[in-house]
């Protein structure tokens, strides 16, 4: 029984803890023998290449998907044995596939406001004053105060992505989520979202974050973890200094590649 209490004791700490994960789909193993655990206030970015299984693990990180076998907690709690419904609001998970379920003519600031209330589209006429004063620091936050008013469809892909980074942020969750945040962006819309995300990476208030990339230079300065993910399988996991190797990238990605760091930055190019 101590053994017991001990064990979830330990899952209380954990906002995400997977063992013996296994999941399949039509005879493909998207992820398999995976174990990992990320703590409350650990960074991680997960690496790997096209088919790696890195939107796969971030679906059962945000309850969006069951392991076909294995064990998978989330925020303590047991998939499979909670109301995922429960569970969501407290994950902040961001994705190509949200962007495009918020309907082009919402205002930014409701596309923001309006995930206190579990809904994409505007669906009432007023929301509480303080939300939308949450809405507006979230926004100025990330360097876009000044277009909470502007219809969603009319902005560029930045500021769409940083939009939906405050969305995710407006239920103040355990655990944010960011799924390839980055992707379609121009060099400086780049530069701008990773500085967003390093300044996020350093606040001690923020949650628990999981950032997917299949760049090296993606990853923002304050990241502290890195997983490298191919065929389904951890390569290596832990801490980004031990992990991101010139070695461990040229596994994850099949080809003999040379990762330089250049103050807090990282780069990889094929040898
Ligand atoms: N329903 C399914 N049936 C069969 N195979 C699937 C299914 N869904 C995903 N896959 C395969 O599982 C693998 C992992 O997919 P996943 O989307 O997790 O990879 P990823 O690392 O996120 O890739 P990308 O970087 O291209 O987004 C891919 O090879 C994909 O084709």
């Amino acid at each position: 029984m101590a053994h017991v209490n001990s064990v979830q004791e330990n899952l209380d700490d954990l906002v995400v803890h997977m063992s013996g994960v296994e999941v399949r789909r039509g005879g493909n193993k998207l992820l398999a023998d995976f174990d990992w655990s990320v703590e409350l206030d650990e960074r991680w970015v997960v690496l790997g290449p096209n088919g790696a299984g890195k939107t796969t693990l971030l679906k059962l990180a945000a309850a969006e998907l069951h392991p076909t076998n294995g064990v998978v907690h989330v925020l303590g709690e047991r998939l499979g044995r909670v109301d995922v419904f429960e569970l969501r609001p407290r994950i902040g998970f961001t994705s190509a596939a949200v962007n495009g379920r918020v309907p082009p003519e919402e205002k930014v600031l409701d596309v923001v406001v309006s995930a206190g209330y579990a809904v994409l589209g505007r669906w009432r006429e007023s929301y509480d004053a303080l939300d939308t004063e949450r809405a507006e620091e979230l926004l100025a936050a990330l360097g876009i105060g000044h277009l909470a008013t502007r219809m969603y469809g009319t902005l560029s892909e930045g500021e769409r992505k940083r939009t939906l980074i405050a969305r995710s942020l407006m239920t103040d969750p355990e655990m944010l989520l960011l799924d390839e945040p980055a992707a379609g962006l121009d060099l400086g819309g780049r530069e701008d979202l990773v500085a967003r995300l390093s300044s996020l990476a350093f606040d001690p208030d923020a949650p628990a974050m999981v950032l997917v990339t299949h760049h090296v230079e993606e990853i923002p300065p304050g990241f502290t973890h890195a997983l490298l993910l191919a065929d389904g399988r951890a390569v290596a996991a832990g801490l980004v200094d031990d992990v991101l190797t010139s070695e461990n990238l040229s596994e994850t990605f099949g080809q003999d590649l040379l990762l330089e760091r250049s103050g807090d930055r990282f780069f990889a190019r094929r040898r």
